[in-house]
Order: C-alpha cells, then sequence, then structure tokens
C-alpha cells in the first residue's frame, strides 16, 4: 500500500487527515420537514475500546454495567468517519447492535479526545505521519541483549516517539543468558527508564506485571528480540508467534502480524486493575519526520531550566553556539549524570 493513499479500509491513515471526530451531520433526506432540529447526538451510543483492527472491522470492548456484562463487539466506522483513522485504544461511541452476538455488526460514530497518540512516519523525510495507537501510557521497548546485537541508536528512535507521544518509556532488555547488557545500558542510565532484565527461566514477569497494571503500554521492539516470547509469558492465552532468528543475520521475520491489544491479569488486583499490552508486530520502520524538536526536548523536563537561558533559536545540538547546556556543564551546574543527559537529548536532536 502506498503511504500516500487514503481509501475506507485504510486503518491506519495520516493524522492530519480530518479535523474533528464527531460524525458530521447529514441533509435532511426528506426535503418537506423542515430541519429546525438538529439530529439527536446519538445520545444512545455506547462507549468501547478498540483492541483489533482488521481490514476496516473494529473489535471493541464495552465494560460491564448494572444492565450487561463486559462483551465485545465487533463494528464498523460510519461512512461519515471513513477518513478517520481509528486506532487501537480509541475510546470510539458505538451505536446499532452492540450486543456483541454471533454475526452482529456495531456502528463506530464518534470517538473520544485522546490523551496520548504513537504516531510515526515512512521514514525522517517523511512528514506524512500514520497513527498507530492512542491512548497508550507506557512504551515498553523490547531490545536483546545478543542476537540481534542491540542498538543504541534504535533505542533512542523509540524513545524521541515515546516522549513526543506523551508516553513513559520502559526498557525490557531479553536475552541475557546469551551476553551481558551492562555497556550497552550505560546510554540510558541517565535517563528515568525503568530497566526489566530477562533471560529464559528467568522472566521478569511479576516485576513488568507491577508495572502494566491499570495501564495501556505498548511493547515495540526490532523483529527477533524475543517480544512475542515476552508477551506469551505475560498473557499465557495470547498465543502471538513466536518466530526464528536466522542464525547468520541475527534477524528474526515478524511472524505474528496484526496488532492487538491483550488483557494482561495483574497479580494481587483481585477484581481490580489490569493492564493492557499492545502488540504492534508490522511495525518495522519507525520514521521520525513527523516529530519537532519540541517534542523531543519535553522528555528532558531536567534541563529544561538551562535551555530557558540559552540563546533565541538555539538548537542545543553540540555545535550550537552558546548553548546554556556547556556552560552548565562547564561550571559544574550539571554534574556528570546531568552532563550524561545532554548526551542523551543531543543524541536524539542530531
Ligand atoms: N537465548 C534466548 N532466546 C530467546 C529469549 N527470548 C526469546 N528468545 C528466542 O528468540 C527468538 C525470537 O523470539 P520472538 O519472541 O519470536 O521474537 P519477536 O521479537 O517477537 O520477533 P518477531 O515475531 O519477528 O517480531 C525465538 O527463537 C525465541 O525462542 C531469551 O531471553 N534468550
Ligand atoms: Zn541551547
Amino acid at each position: 500500500m502506498s503511504w500516500f493513499t487514503v481509501d475506507d479500509d485504510d486503518d491506519d491513515v495520516p493524522y492530519g487527515e480530518y479535523a474533528d471526530h464527531e460524525v458530521r451531520q447529514r441533509p435532511n433526506p426528506k426535503a418537506n420537514r423542515p430541519r429546525t432540529k438538529r439530529r439527536p447526538e446519538h445520545s444512545d451510543a455506547v462507549t468501547g475500546m478498540v483492541t483489533a483492527v482488521d481490514r476496516g472491522r473494529y473489535t471493541a470492548l464495552i465494560p460491564g454495567d448494572a444492565r450487561s456484562s463486559e462483551r465485545t463487539v465487533l463494528a464498523a466506522r460510519a461512512r461519515e468517519l471513513r477518513n478517520t483513522a481509528i486506532v487501537i485504544g480509541d475510546r470510539v461511541h458505538l451505536v446499532g447492535d452492540v450486543s456483541g452476538d454471533e454475526g452482529s455488526l456495531a456502528r463506530i460514530v464518534g470517538l473520544d479526545d485522546r490523551t496520548t497518540l504513537l504516531r510515526r512516519s515512512a521514514d525522517d523525510s517523511d512528514r506524512l505521519e500514520r497513527v498507530m495507537v492512542a491512548n497508550a501510557e507506557q512504551m515498553l521497548i523490547v531490545v536483546a541483549a545478543a542476537n540481534p546485537e542491540p542498538r543504541v541508536r534504535l533505542v533512542d528512535r523509540y524513545l524521541v516517539a515515546a516522549y513526543d507521544a506523551g508516553m513513559q518509556p520502559l526498557l525490557c532488555i531479553t536475552k541475557t543468558d546469551l551476553a551481558s547488557p551492562d555497556s550497552f545500558l550505560e546510554n540510558f542510565a541517565a535517563l528515568e527508564v525503568p530497566v526489566f532484565r530477562s533471560a529464559p527461566g528467568a522472566w521478569p514477569l511479576e516485576e513488568i506485571r507491577e508495572a502494566l497494571a491499570g495501564k495501556t503500554t505498548v511493547f515495540v521492539g526490532h523483529s527477533g528480540v524475543g517480544k512475542s516470547t515476552l508477551i506469551n509469558a505475560l498473557v499465557p492465552d495470547a498465543d502471538r508467534a513466536v518466530g526464528h532468528v536466522n542464525e547468520v543475520t541475527g534477524r528474526g521475520r515478524h511472524t505474528s502480524s496484526s496488532s492487538v491489544a491483550l488483557r494482561v491479569a495483574t497479580l494481587g488486583a483481585e477484581g481490580g486493575e489490569s493492564g493492557w499490552v499492545v502488540d504492534t508486530p508490522g511495525v518495522r520502520s519507525f520514521g521520525l519526520g513527523h516529530v519537532t524538536n519540541d517534542g523531543i526536548l519535553r522528555g528532558f523536563t531536567d534541563l529544561v531550566p538551562y535551555l530557558d537561558e540559552c540563546p533565541r533559536g538555539c538548537t542545543h545540538t553540540s555545535d550550537a553556539p552558546d548553548c546554556e547546556l556547556d556552560a552548565a556543564i562547564a561550571d559544574g551546574r550539571l554534574d556528570a549524570i546531568g552532563a550524561q543527559r545532554v548526551e542523551s537529548l543531543r543524541r536524539l536532536l542530531s
């Protein structure tokens, strides 16, 4: 599919394509009746969370209430929303047959404003952005200690995407049975990013579950890092396909293909908060063409007091003249950890 085509079944349309989330009023088909009143605003609509998207069909979970229990419904979007990106995590307004019964099809007529929005572009020069996941609070970046080799730049990119989306990043380093991740992790030591270490037979499942409780967390990672293995361990009935890493290239095949949200039981949360894991297996590239430097700076609130002192239009990169970050390092206002933070920021800005 071309990055530039938008058709009705496009599950991943550019964010800029739509202005409002609500269905527009249709003209009154009976012209002899005066249009004095607005059509009812779907006051009977129920709200559900999108947990899967597949070729123009949306699976949404409607929470239980006094009248009915929790149920999953299949829905299509209303014609008026055909240029609206609806993605996993969206809270959608559903009308029509919302019974969830076999063969039933509900209709999505609107969606709530999003609290966060994970986006990407095809590559860094592409400003056309794609909406990936809505309303997720966290991003768990899965990276292997070896096979495939960890790459700092790739993690930097995920971090930018997370900060830009307004999401808290978490880091899970897998395959620690194959290599020590310590020197790799030094690159991120100064960031306030929780780190989990994982190896077969030593899964940090309880720690991760605790971090997931009550939140929606998008799992991202290069193919072959063991993301599916981890998700299957966290969500026993997830059944995410586990691929095989090519011994020569260290690359995995993307064996699981569609994005889903999966509920994770969290221990000690009896009837209480569970978490949601969003698996995005098809995402190979993570273009950041849509991310502004402001989006990156958002992740570095600890440096803001210095950035505020910079000359107007300062780019804050290492070649920027009179950048206050350099002054603060030179006179000790920023200590060794602070200097590493500056280095991380500059790596992301460059
Ligand atoms: N040695 C070792 N192998 C692991 C570990 N975790 C996963 N693997 C293996 O790594 C391979 C790839 O695992 P997957 O879970 O399919 O990786 P993935 O990140 O989901 O990859 P895609 O499905 O291609 O996106 C499989 O052969 C796993 O058994 C680990 O901690 N240590
Ligand atoms: Zn500066």
